[in-house]
């Protein structure tokens, strides 16, 4: 049971990867501030967790049952909630989609919403009630670079994060009346097996629908170039975990936070060009036309900030 002390945690999609990292360091903060309840959608994936957790499972950090999109499954965990109360949700549980548009039905498309924005939607929907009748609460979402700048051929994911941002930038400006905080924790590319799960799934799929050259474009060009940018600049799940943590722990927590600093001049740059071709002719060039020339090695990320790089993207 929760000790009236600490601070309720709820923590979604904690098998893996980012989840499993926030629940785990939360649990063993050093001045035990918080009571985890880390969930998962299927509790036969809890080997890790229960490992990580140590000696603080069953003490500060308790094992749930919550897939995000199914109704009953949320009312029953919040139900079971000591009070049934949140005082710091966080939404992690996501799933990421790549590939040629034309290749991806529309009910696969659907089911990225489901999870990554109708899934968070859901939670907050259901722990606002109680926290604007207690006057506090943190809801705590990760989101992703993603949400803050479109990569192609990961046009659906990316929208379900630009969504998710959207519908938190909006409800933010209400709950600060009532003494909540909304955080998006925006990390780059990071390794867990969310980007194994993905691959796994291009390498299962023909792209029916798609032609030879996009096909061509996705296959030889993305993706070897997506799989250097994880292997250059991805950051460890223990490092977003880190990040959100310290938001978590801030008094006055900050609306946005990108974990990683390699990653903000990409996002920076719409913010430095109104028209929007500054980014979009950047990632043009990027992809199609110097890939061979930065073999997206770190260095690129000086050079597209220099204004030599922004004469030739864009020549007057
Ligand atoms: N890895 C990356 O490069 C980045 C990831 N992110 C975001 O970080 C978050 C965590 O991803 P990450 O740790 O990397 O990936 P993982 O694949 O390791 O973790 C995703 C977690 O979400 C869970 N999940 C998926 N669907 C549901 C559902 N319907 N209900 C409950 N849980 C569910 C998974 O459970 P199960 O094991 O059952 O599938 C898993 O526990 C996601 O929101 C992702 O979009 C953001 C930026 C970059
Ligand atoms: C930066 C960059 C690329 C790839 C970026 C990737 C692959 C980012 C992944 C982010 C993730 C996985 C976020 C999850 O939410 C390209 C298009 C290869 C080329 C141009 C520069």
């Amino acid at each position: 049971m929760a000790n009236n002390s600490k601070k309720t945690v709820l923590i979604t999609g904690c098998s893996s990867g980012i989840g499993l990292k926030i629940a785990v360091q939360l649990a063993k903060d050093p001045q035990q501030r918080y009571h985890v309840f880390a969930t998962m959608r299927d509790l036969r994936k809890s080997g890790k967790l229960e490992e990580e957790a140590g000696e603080r499972l069953n003490k500060t950090l308790e094992i749930r049952q919550l897939d995000v999109t199914k109704e009953d499954s949320v009312k029953a965990c919040l139900a079971a909630l000591p009070g049934q109360t949140v005082d710091i949700l966080v939404n992690n549980a996501g799933v990421g989609h790549i590939g040629p548009l034309e290749s991806q039905s529309m009910d696969d498309m659907r089911k990225i919403f489901e999870t990554n924005f109708f899934g968070v939607v859901h939670l907050v929907r259901e722990v606002l009630p109680s926290m604007k009748k207690r006057g506090s609460g943190h809801i705590v979402v990760i989101s992703s670079v993603m949400g803050l700048q479109g990569i192609v051929f990961n046009d659906v994911y990316a929208a379900s994060k630009f969504a998710i941002e959207g519908f938190c930038e909006s409800l933010a400006v209400q709950l600060l009346k009532f003494n909540i905080f909304i955080s998006l924790i925006e990390p780059g590319p990071v390794n867990t097996e969310f980007e194994m799960k993905l691959m796994e799934e291009v390498s299962r799929s023909e792209f029916p629908g798609a032609d030879p050259e996009t096909i061509r474009y996705f296959k030889e060009i993305y993706l070897p170039a997506a799989q250097e940018i994880f292997a250059t600049m991805g950051q460890t799940p223990d490092a977003v975990a880190k990040a959100t943590v310290k938001v978590i722990g801030m008094t006055q927590p900050v609306f946005r936070h990108q974990t990683n600093a390699l990653y903000t001049p990409l996002t920076a740059m719409k913010y430095a060009d109104n028209t929007g071709n500054l980014s979009v002719r950047t990632y043009y060039n990027l992809l199609f036309n110097y890939g061979s020339l930065f073999h997206f090695s770190l260095n690129f990320l000086k050079c597209i900030t220099c204004n030599c790089f922004r004469r030739r993207v864009m020549p007057v």
